[in-house]
């Protein structure tokens, strides 16, 4: 009995032992998958273990690891094309690796109970833990790990969803549209891009003032004229990101909303399209007759912002302004507003040669006696009442040779709506 009980209490010590032991000698650092850095870890790790460059700073036994998961990636080529990738990270279970000479024990866990409310993403955590007197090893790896995620980021354009009260980058980022492959009417690009930089180098200004820091844009007009393509092409060229914003989403309600609003990531464009759509008559209705829960007042009381201080700048589009309400359109919610109309003679000529190029000398002569033809045609059916979208003419263009878009672009006019 004496034995027993003797080795009972040196079991109870050495777990005693071992647990103060560990509270004194080991670090652990949690990350949660609400958190930014989770993703940047993750990807970070499958970086090092892919990468020979990387390989040097990193061991990364963690490969060979039994319990791995798998994230597809789709890779937009430069011609255009696109093609599936697979990264592997390090899957739920404990993974080791070592990192500036140091040893990192990586457990992954996830919640099997319970999930992310809007998402329906289980709860996941990594946990870092290695030896106390590593852990300035903790901030330099995770500055790692966001550096690599920016770089990859570099030159591209992110779009934002929402997900219940929070925003997440939707899909992969997209490589940014040069703003000159946008072609407007002459003039309107510069009318707002000078808006958005004028309004961006005026913080102190509206600060000094009290004004709230927010800018309000509505670009309407036909379908297929190029007023998101601009948008996007503008978000890249300032760098910013883009927060698609979906009022008729279900689940959506004015607390939400305007939650949403406030809280838009750094650096970004807020778009909310079709708005005329979203609201018929001040009620909110979906195709399939679903009335969602922002309120017309509560989008307006979103849009105003008054418990944000921060800037804002929020894009609007619409195919129909005529049916917005006035209150929507005032100064304040719309500081901004620009018609973006169908091919006028010189965009269709614009587009046109961007099209088909300028091969050589007697190439680009009739090219020139074919997109004078153009300009022509564009000109005399505007007389006629009937206009062409520039979506149609791209897609004009795409499908045929020069000299066939020239034949065949007549039947594509319709009239107008403007
Ligand atoms: N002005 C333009 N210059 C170059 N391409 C254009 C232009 N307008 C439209 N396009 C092309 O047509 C397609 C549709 O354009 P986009 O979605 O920007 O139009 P939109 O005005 O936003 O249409 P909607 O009102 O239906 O949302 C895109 O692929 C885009 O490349």
């Amino acid at each position: 009995m004496g034995v027993g009980v003797g080795l009972t209490v040196l079991r109870q010590g050495v777990v005693l032992g071992s647990t103060a032991l560990r509270r004194r000698l080991l670090v652990s650092l949690e990350i949660n998958n609400k958190d930014r850095a989770y993703e940047w870890f993750l990807s970070w790790m499958a970086h090092q273990a892919s990468t020979p460059a990387a390989r040097s700073s990193i061991a990364a036994p963690w490969t060979r690891s039994h319990q791995l998961s798998v994230e597809t990636m789709i890779e937009q080529r430069k011609n255009g094309s696109s093609s599936a990738l697979f990264k592997l990270v390090a899957g739920p279970g404990t993974h080791w690796f070592r990192y500036e000479g140091a040893f990192i024990q990586v457990k992954r866990e996830r919640e099997t109970r319970s999930t992310q409310l809007m998402s329906g993403v289980p709860w996941e955590t990594v946990t870092l833990t290695t030896l106390s007197r590593d852990r300035s090893l903790f901030p330099r790896l995770l500055s790692e790990a966001r550096d690599l995620a920016m770089r990859g980021q570099e030159g591209k354009l992110v779009i934002h969803t929402a997900w219940g009260i929070e925003w997440k980058p939707f899909g992969q980022p997209r490589r940014k549209r040069p703003l000159h492959s946008v072609v407007l009417h002459p003039g309107v690009a510069d009318k707002v891009e000078q808006d958005v930089t004028r309004f961006l180098e005026r913080r102190q200004w509206y600060a000094d003032r009290g004004i709230p820091y927010r800018r309000g844009y509505l670009l309407h007009g036909p379908p297929g004229s190029g007023k998101t393509s601009f948008i996007q092409a503008l978000a890249g060229s300032l760098s910013y990101d883009i927060c698609l914003l979906n009022l008729s989403e279900r689940g959506l309600t004015d607390d939400k909303l305007n939650h949403l609003l406030s809280n838009a990531p750094e650096r970004s464009f807020i778009l909310i399209e079709d708005v005329d759509a979203a609201f018929n008559k001040r009620v909110q209705t979906s195709e399939d007759g679903y009335q969602s829960s922002v309120t017309f007042s509560g989008f307006l009381n979103a849009l105003d912002g008054v418990a944000s201080g921060e800037e804002r700048i929020i894009f609007m589009t619409t195919n129909h302004v005529e049916r917005l309400d006035p209150a929507l359109i005032r100064p304040g919610r719309v500081d901004l507003r620009q018609l973006v109309n169908d091919a006028s003679p010189l965009q269709a000529r614009t587009l046109f040669t961007r099209f088909y190029g300028e091969e050589s000398q007697e190439a680009s002569e009739g090219l020139n006696r074919l997109a004078n033809e153009l300009e022509d045609i564009v000109a005399e059916e505007s007389g006629k009442g009937r206009q062409i979208s520039m979506a149609a003419l791209q897609g004009l263009f795409i499908r045929n040779s020069a000299e066939e878009a020239i034949v065949t672009c007549r039947a594509l006019f319709m009239p107008s709506t403007t």
